[in-house]
């Protein structure tokens, strides 16, 4: 099921899509809520961001029913992972590793938004492929802050519906908007004050420049 968030701005436009990840307290949780954002994200995957599953299922409740919730994975059993976001009770699943498309079948089920993260480096990704709702374009090492050259892309075969990340921060993210027009964006490093550590300043900042990008 693609996420139906589709939030219309009064023109009735689109409004892009923000997901903030990579969140851990209850104050970061609602500060990006409150900003606006369309997507929280909680990584169960190796990491300094990494949460349990009570920690998830307990921020996860914080958050209103129009605001999608993901579990971030990367390289987990299937059976894990379809552990740990029915414990945390999140309604999406994002896959950052060399997970296949048997992979995307076996986690398939009805209200859960499955997003596939692919490296940039991957030469001309196709939406679809594997039975995502949505396709993630990242840089080559996930949650790492750094930045990827998304000018020289053609995005042609990601679809209507792909998300921008990778190094995005809330200097940068009007820019990468214009230049790229992805669907929607996604942060962790950018809202950081130190690694792991969120700064409720900088998500609010990120959310309204994005959404002042178009
Ligand atoms: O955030 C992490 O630590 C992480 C670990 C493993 C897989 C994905 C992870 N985060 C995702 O990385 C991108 C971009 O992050 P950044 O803004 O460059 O720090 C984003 O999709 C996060 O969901």
């Amino acid at each position: 099921m693609v996420f139906a968030g589709g939030r219309r701005d009064d023109g009735g436009m689109e409004k892009l899509f923000v997901k903030v990840c990579g969140l851990r307290l209850e104050q970061d949780v609602d500060t990006a809520v409150e900003a606006g954002a369309d997507a929280i994200g909680f990584v169960f995957a190796e990491s300094p961001r990494r949460v349990d599953a009570d920690t998830a299922a307990r921020l996860a409740r914080r958050v209103p029913e129009d605001v999608l919730t993901v579990g971030v994975f990367r390289n987990q059993a299937v059976d894990e992972v379809r552990r740990l976001a029915g414990l945390a009770g999140v309604r999406g699943i994002q896959l950052h590793g060399d997970e296949g498309a048997e992979d995307y079948a076996a986690l398939r089920r009805e209200g859960v938004t499955l997003i596939r993260a692919t490296s940039c480096r991957e030469s001309s990704p196709r939406y679809g492929e594997f039975g995502e709702d949505l396709l993630l374009l990242d840089a080559p090492v996930p949650g790492s802050g750094a930045t990827w050259d998304w000018t020289v892309k053609d995005f042609a075969g990601a679809g209507d519906r792909w998300i921008l990340a990778g190094g995005l921060s809330p200097q940068n993210v009007g820019e990468a908007v214009r230049s790229a027009r992805p669907w929607g964006v996604d942060v962790s490093s950018g809202v950081e004050s130190s690694r792991g550590v969120k700064d409720p300043a900088l998500i609010t900042a990120f959310v309204e420049a994005a959404r002042s990008a178009r």
